[in-house]
């Protein structure tokens, strides 16, 4: 067939393309240099006469778009096209197209394209609360606690895994409160060494220990008018948590070496990657603390639990990266799309950001592809693991083998990156990835 419109005459196009669009739906057809070679019925009415015969796509819609359509010609991919919507007032919803080559010989002359409308999104509306972006209901209920308790005085247990949102959370609950105009404070409880961290969280006198030249407040009462984040609070050792009870329940600090009572006018929102009931029942952490802190437990979900984010997420992250100038990233590839869906992202929404902000730098041209993802999206999928004895160096695990948890507190303390996590267990990145992969539960 000749694309050019010489060798068959115009009826027998049109015959041909109402053929065609009887089983492949709305179809246009393109010539080599994108210009429009014919419409059928159907595709001409989807596109309320948008795009005519004779016309290039570069004339039909603005740059932008212009040049996803050319590179989803060139990539004979299946891609939504949102700002197709505009060409069908009264349907809001976007139109999605997909492209097969036209050969003459093996010479390519062309492209058919099919076009449907998409399918309406199966999730609710998006939402950006204080720098947490969702579209998944759950979170969106979140936000709703979130606000009715940070008008309270009441202390916050905050659980889920690392890169979850924690923090943001924290600061969200000060921000809403009247103590807004406080000061927010944060400290991570598994990050120091429990006498540094006592002095940090109570301050201490001068002359208290070596190297104590003066007198130092600590966080509560640097804190104090404002809220004080507790971040991974389940680490904390059992005589420090006594401690804390104490001033919880006094609001007075003794600071390490003094003998006064300071007190402190402080909310307490408290963060934890465990379950704090089972450290309860193992012994780990005292109830009567537990009760304490979680007079309001809020639980954020995994990006594993909330799929439907990973997506927009990502297109967010890349849209922010793009802004800062340089590659200009329009989609994914199909087989990217696939590789970010399927994996168990144990660094959470903090992860999704650093591997956006990877590929970006790494790769180059309007399609962010597969290969252009961190190593670990190409690692073959687990087989028969068996759970590892992870040795001498150790550090943080109990029992004689590396659990999820242990993962999981190993990542926390890591702010998620694998390597290092891996590296404190003694295990391999690769081990560390499948072993999430094949449980991918809740922790505890
Ligand atoms: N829902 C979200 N929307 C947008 N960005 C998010 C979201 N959740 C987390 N992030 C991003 O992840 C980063 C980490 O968030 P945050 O520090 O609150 O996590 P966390 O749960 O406290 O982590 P950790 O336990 O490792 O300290 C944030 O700076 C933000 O960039």
């Amino acid at each position: 067939m000749n694309l050019g419109g010489e060798g068959l005459p115009a009826e027998a196009l049109k015959q041909s393309l109402r053929a065609l669009e009887s089983f492949a739906g709305p179809t246009v057809l393109i010539d080599a240099q994108t210009r429009v070679l014919a419409l059928g019925a159907q595709a001409h009415s989807l596109l309320k006469g948008r795009l005519k015969p004779g016309q290039r796509l570069a004339e039909a819609f603005e740059a932008r778009l212009a040049d996803t359509l050319r590179a989803a010609l060139r990539a004979r991919e299946e891609l939504p096209i949102a700002a197709l919507e505009a060409a069908s007032p009264g349907s809001p919803r976007a139109l999605r197209l997909r492209a097969t080559d036209l050969t003459e010989g093996n010479r390519s002359v062309g492209w058919a394209i099919h076009l449907a409308v998409a399918p309406e999104a199966p999730d609710g509306p998006e939402e950006l609360f204080h720098g947490l972006w969702t579209q998944e209901p759950q979170m969106r209920q979140l936000f709703r606690t979130i606000e009715r308790a940070a008008r309270t005085e009441a202390s916050v247990l905050v659980r889920g895994e690392s890169g979850t949102g924690k923090e943001l959370t924290a600061y969200a609950l000060h921000t809403l409160s009247s103590r807004a105009k406080g000061p927010f404070r944060a400290i991570n409880c598994a990050a120091l060494s429990p006498s540094l961290l006592e002095s940090e969280l109570f301050g201490h006198v001068r002359g208290a220990f070596t190297g104590a030249v003066r007198d130092s407040p600590g966080h509560f009462r640097l804190a104090g008018g404002g809220t004080l984040f507790l971040d991974e609070v389940a680490e904390l050792p059992l005589e420090l948590q006594a401690k804390l009870l104490r001033v919880l329940e006094t609001h007075s600090v003794i600071p390490v070496g003094g003998r006064e009572a300071i007190s402190v006018d402080v909310r307490i929102v408290a963060a934890t990657h465990r379950a704090l009931r089972r450290e309860v029942e193992q012994g780990r952490f005292r109830a009567d603390l537990m009760y304490r802190l979680r007079v309001v437990p809020l639980f954020l979900p995994s990006l594993r639990e909330r799929p439907g984010d990973i997506l927009p997420l990502a297109d967010r992250f890349l849209k922010d990266l793009n802004a800062r100038g340089g590659r200009q990233v329009l989609r994914f590839s199909a087989p990217a799309r696939r590789l970010l869906q399927e994996y168990p992202w144990p660094g959470n929404v903090r992860e999704l950001r650093n591997v956006m902000e990877y590929a970006h730098v790494m790769g180059e041209g309007p399609v962010l592809s597969e290969a252009e993802l961190p190593p670990e999206f190409h690692e073959p999928p687990a087989t028969g693991l068996k759970p590892l004895n992870t040795g001498a160096p150790r550090r943080l695990a109990p029992s004689a083998t590396v659990g999820l948890d242990d993962i999981r507190r190993a990542l926390s303390q890591t702010q998620g990156n694998r390597a290092k996590a891996a590296a404190l267990l003694g295990i391999s990145r690769i081990t560390l990835w499948r072993r999430l992969r094949q449980d991918p539960g809740k922790t505890g």
